[in-house]
């Protein structure tokens, strides 16, 4: 199951050219400055621009190709577009809304429930009001329901959190995190916040310039050294874990990842439970030998992989710490003093671990 497309499509001084190779499902974020083409890329795909040459396939479903002058319409795609601001009927209710795109889809096309979708997204008591009665958060929820509800074979979301305020947008991720879950769509994300990236992403599309400079599995791409991402001053790794113990006396939780284990402040979690962190590179320090001594409760034997020069006197070292990508930034001398060297073996003591 995959999502590939290729697009070539110049608008005024602007070009697109992008050819790329998805997984058939998850969550895809389109990350790139503003300007460099997302937005430009999701009208494409949703066949609201008609790029040629132009190429796309989802999970076996040709939407185009112009090698053999086929281009299905907007209206033949079966997507669902979930913008900044939701687009809700406004004398319709909820429920309305809801229905409205439902009943369009014949029903042995349908490949969702109703009452499924509307648990999904938390809105079971909403049904019944009007959009102007709903937060910005709840008619984002009901925006993106009504979408789901059309059994989509992509999900298109342009910077779907981008109108909310905070508060908002950290009661509306869960929902997005079950969505990513519990059903098969693949997603097309565009976002301008790594946050968003590091909670919901699978696998991310990088865009510079009209085109894609790095495609791949999220940590991959985010610890590639010749992409801007991995010198931001957030840049970091996600690593996927799964909550295994609790200390009651040292108020510490412990994650099994796949590269051992890990410790962090105790958090109200349950075992078992599947957990995001983030490790940011400043917060990763390198020592070579292992210092029994130091107060860093997560220490990892880990190979260098790659050193750069991050910016004037700042380093940056991918390390591979068994399996698991971790990047470290440190200052130029200590790399210096440390006589770091690719393929040396070192510890990675990290200093702090977020939960996503
Ligand atoms: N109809 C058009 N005619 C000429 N240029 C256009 C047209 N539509 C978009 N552009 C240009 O194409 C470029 C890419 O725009 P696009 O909206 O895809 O970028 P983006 O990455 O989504 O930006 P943002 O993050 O700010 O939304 C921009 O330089 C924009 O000015």
């Amino acid at each position: 199951m995959v999502v590939r497309g290729q697009f070539h499509l110049q608008q005024g001084h602007f070009i697109l050219d992008v050819s790329f190779h998805l997984p058939g499902q998850g969550i895809t974020a389109v990350f790139g400055p503003s300007g460099s083409g997302k937005t430009t890329l999701i009208r494409c795909v949703a066949g609201l621009e008609r790029a040629t040459p132009g190429f796309l396939e989802i999970n076996g479903h040709c939407w185009q190709d112009e090698s053999r002058h086929f281009f299905l319409p907007t209206y033949q795609r079966a997507l669902g577009y979930v913008f900044q601001e939701a687009s809700l009927f406004p004398h319709l209710s909820v429920v309305k809304n809801l229905q409205y795109g439902f009943h369009r889809t014949p029903p042995q096309q349908r490949q969702v429930l109703f009452e499924e979708v509307i648990t999904l997204l938390g809105i079971t008591t909403l049904l019944q009001r009007k959009p102007e009665h709903l937060s910005g958060g709840e008619r984002q929820r009901v925006a993106i329901a009504r979408a789901l509800l059309t059994s989509p074979k992509l999900l298109l979301m342009d910077e779907p959190l981008a109108a909310l305020d905070a508060n908002s947008k950290a009661e509306i991720l869960p929902y997005l995190e079950r969505l990513h879950e519990q059903l098969s769509i693949p997603v097309l994300y565009i976002t301008h916040a790594m946050w968003e990236v590091m909670h919901l992403a699978d696998t991310l599309l990088v865009f510079e310039q009209g085109k894609i400079i790095g495609s791949g599995a999220l940590t991959e791409v985010l610890t590639r050294l010749d992409l801007p991402l991995a010198h931001a001053y957030d840049a970091g790794v996600v690593i996927e874990a799964e909550v295994v113990e609790h200390d009651e006396y040292f108020h510490l939780t412990y994650l099994k990842y796949s590269g051992g284990q890990l410790s962090l402040r105790r958090e109200n979690l349950p075992l078992g439970q599947k957990v995001r962190v983030v490790v940011n590179a400043k917060d990763v320090s390198l020592a070579v030998e292992n210092e029994v001594s130091s107060s860093i409760l997560n220490i990892f034997p880990a190979t260098i992989l790659e050193i750069v020069e991050d910016s004037p006197g700042q380093m940056m070292i991918k390390l591979d710490a068994s399996g698991t990508r971790l990047l470290a930034r440190i200052t130029k001398k200590s790399s210096v003093l440390l006589k770091l060297q690719v393929g040396m073996l070192v510890y990675a003591r990290v200093k702090s671990v977020a939960l996503l």
